[in-house]
């Protein structure tokens, strides 16, 4: 590969992007009125700070995630697909509207989307279907 491993990285405007990003998505899964109770005990300090690993890793950043497994984080919890796709759904529509001083190209938004999206996988196994 040609480009630099922590492109993205830098695309997003390193941690500060990453925060700020992560903030913004969070704001729109908890208006989302089909996702916002899954959240209602969970400690958002901490969740946003893994993240933030989590999102610095999958980016080719310095910070590496060092939280939980996500198959275990996720399990019992009554997650199905169709959360999951409106999950990362808003991932996508944080990307493309609310982070527009992040200066994204159409290239980065869909490489960083599905950088994040892609972990879906691991954790599908542990959901079930929709109802
Ligand atoms: C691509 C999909 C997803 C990724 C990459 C992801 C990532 C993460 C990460 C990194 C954590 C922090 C783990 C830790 O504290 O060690 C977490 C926690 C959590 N996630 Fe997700 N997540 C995804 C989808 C979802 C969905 C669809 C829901 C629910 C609708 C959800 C609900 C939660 C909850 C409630 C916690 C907090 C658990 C707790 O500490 O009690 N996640 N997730």
């Amino acid at each position: 590969m040609s480009q630099e491993p922590d492109r993205l990285y830098q695309a997003i405007g390193g941690e500060q992007g990453i925060e700020l990003l992560v903030g913004k998505f969070y704001d729109r899964v908890l208006r989302d009125p089909k996702l916002a109770s899954f959240f209602t005990h969970a400690p958002m300090d901490r969740l946003k700070m893994m993240q933030k690993e989590f999102f610095s890793e999958a980016l080719g950043g310095p910070l590496f995630y060092s939280g939980h497994s996500l198959r275990q984080v996720h399990a019992g919890k009554g997650i199905r697909r169709d959360h999951l796709r409106k999950f990362v759904k808003h991932l996508l529509a944080t990307l493309e509207e609310d982070v527009p001083e992040l200066n994204l190209s159409r290239q980065d938004i869909d490489a960083i989307y599905s950088r994040i999206a892609i972990e879906a996988d691991r954790i599908t196994n542990s959901v079930g279907d929709s109802a």
